[in-house]
């Protein structure tokens, strides 16, 4: 059974179909690009497998569970965790704290433990924080532990925005163009981290790019997506020399 299994998936805008009877299978443990030209509806696909749209058509199952129309909320707690384009970190939090927000899942007190600061919410505070040193140690980012996010460069913020989608232990991590305003060497690391976490958590991964290298360097799997609809999919070696892929991206020059 795919981890993630997409059926017919469609949504519409006034008249225009962004998304247009879209069916993707990822197995488990698989590294998975969606690329296309600009304006193709990648980005609405993952707002798609994470609720921020619910699909006019279709349906989105993630490890056999029906995840179609759930809030962002449910699904981060089934297992869809992602990054966004222009990074979203709370700038102003330590990286910590940052962290700390993702594992909020997982470690419960509730407000009134919380504002008298009664025993559960200081053994739970110290339990967030421990696990969330673990997970910067994981991503070497430890040694800026205090550091305001908006204070990290540009490479480590990045980092740091996998490293708190990963704090909510997903099944799936969504990456949306992570390489975006990158220079080639902060690419490089990125395709480090991105091969180490599938690696070190055997984590399944999507992700939207126009970094061909990056694409080419790392995923296995590719679905090309052009004016809403499948275009191409498979093995990234034969999608990559598919003639009207090849085209479809000479269109968009
Ligand atoms: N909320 C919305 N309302 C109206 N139109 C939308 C909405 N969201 C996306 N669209 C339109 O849907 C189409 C697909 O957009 P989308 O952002 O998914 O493309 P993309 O492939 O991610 O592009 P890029 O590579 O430039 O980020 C575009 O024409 C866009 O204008």
């Amino acid at each position: 059974m795919a981890l993630l299994d997409v059926k017919n998936l469609s949504i519409s805008f006034g008249g225009l179909r962004a998304v247009d009877g879209f069916e993707m299978q990822i197995e488990k443990g698989e590294l998975y690009g969606l690329i296309g030209p600009n304006g193709a509806g990648k980005t609405t696909v993952f707002n798609l497998l994470t609720g921020v749209y619910k699909p006019n058509e279709g349906i989105i199952k993630l490890d056999g569970e029906d995840i179609t129309g759930k809030k962002t909320i449910d699904i981060n707690k089934a297992g869809i965790a992602r990054t966004f384009q222009n990074i979203r970190l709370f700038k102003q939090l330590s990286v910590l704290d940052n962290v700390k927000v993702g594992l909020h899942n997982h470690y419960k007190y509730s407000t009134l433990e919380g504002i008298l600061r009664l025993p559960k919410y200081k053994k739970v505070e110290k339990a967030m924080d421990e696990k969330a040193m673990e997970i910067l140690k994981v991503f070497d980012l430890d040694g800026e532990a205090d550091v305001l996010a908006t204070n990290l460069p540009y490479g480590k913020q990045r980092k740091l925005e996998i490293a708190r989608a990963m704090a909510t232990e997903p099944k799936l991590l969504l990456l949306d163009e992570p390489a975006a305003g990158m220079n080639p060497n902060e690419t490089g690391e990125l395709m480090e981290t991105i091969q180490f976490v599938r690696e070190h958590f055997g984590m399944t991964i999507l992700l939207i790019e126009h970094d061909m290298k990056l694409v080419s360097g790392i995923c296995e799997e590719l679905t090309v997506l052009n004016f809403g609809q499948v275009l191409a999919q498979g093995k990234t070696a034969d999608v990559l020399n598919n003639p009207e892929v090849i085209s479809a991206y000479l269109g968009d020059e």
